[in-house]
């Protein structure tokens, strides 16, 4: 039987009068890590928006474990999937552990003590149960940042997806989330699409890797199947370096570009 699976096929998005979305087929089943990467502006974060529902493309389908995407409601389409914006500024003091029951959204003012207990393991095990009573107006970015990969983990949806959610953790968080995430798709099932900058995250992290350019799928398979010298090279107009590490591949560095020199 196949697993189910958020479906893209020939998905197109303009803003305005430029297509942002030129024609994207990919998927992400469940039990699996796909990382999304590419250069600055290539439409990742447009990518993730279109399946959540808050963009609307204008050509192609999106299906979340077989129902489309165009036409459910919002509300619905978060029973299926929890999102994790790139942006994760605090407007309201609320503390930390208020935030993460906010991702469960009950229709009462009285907090059940079965979600309390499930919002305060969720932060143990990203290890914030000590900022639990901190505003999120008085922790710092990357603390805020995982309070809101918590507010997503709390709520045990199917799919999650993630913008970004590392580049304000420091190398130890990286591994920390890395870790968590790596266990949603492995012992909860859950099916995980997360926009990367940081390839060797990536590699470490997915299963798949998607690589876009201009809003087209430049790549779409295993890491050691994407990564390579000329890929990254004729994707990023970098002249950069990927070597073998631990029989997978690693960004070994880039060359700057010499200005104005001699
Ligand atoms: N609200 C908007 N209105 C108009 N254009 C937008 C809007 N949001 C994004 N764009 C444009 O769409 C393109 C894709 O943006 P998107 O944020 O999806 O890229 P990205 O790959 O996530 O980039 P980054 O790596 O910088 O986060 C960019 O050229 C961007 O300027």
């Amino acid at each position: 039987m196949t697993r189910p699976a958020i479906e893209l096929r020939g998905v197109r998005y303009a803003y305005r009068r430029s297509e942002v979305l030129q024609g994207v087929d990919t998927r992400v089943a469940a039990g699996e890590v796909v990382a999304l990467i590419g250069p600055n502006g290539s439409g990742k974060s447009t990518l993730l928006k279109c399946i959540t529902g808050i963009l609307r493309p204008r050509h192609g389908h999106i299906t979340i474990a077989g129902e489309p995407v165009k036409g459910q409601r919002q509300a619905r389409i978060a029973r299926s999937l929890s999102y994790v914006a790139q942006t994760t500024d605090a407007v309201y003091p609320l503390t930390v552990l208020e935030s993460v029951l906010l991702g469960l959204r009950r229709a009462s003012w009285r907090h059940d003590p079965a979600d309390l207990a499930r919002a305060e393991a969720v932060l143990q095990r990203l290890g914030m149960a000590d900022l639990a009573q901190s505003p999120l107006t008085e922790i710092s970015g990357g603390q805020r940042q995982k309070a809101a990969i918590a507010r997503a983990l709390v709520r045990q949806t199917p799919f999650l997806l993630l913008d970004e959610p590392t580049n304000h953790l420091d190398m130890k968080h990286k591994r920390d989330a890395i870790e968590i995430l790596t266990e949603c798709a492995r012992e909860q099932g859950q099916g995980v699409l997360v926009v990367l900058h940081d390839i060797n995250i990536a590699v470490q992290l997915a299963d798949r890797i998607v690589l876009l350019r201009d809003g087209r799928v430049m790549a779409d398979g295993p890491p050691q199947a994407v990564i390579d010298t000329p890929t990254l090279r004729a994707a990023y107009d970098v002249d950069v370096h990927v070597v073998e590490h631990q029989r997978a591949p690693f960004v070994a560095g880039y060359q700057l570009q010499e200005r104005g020199r001699g």
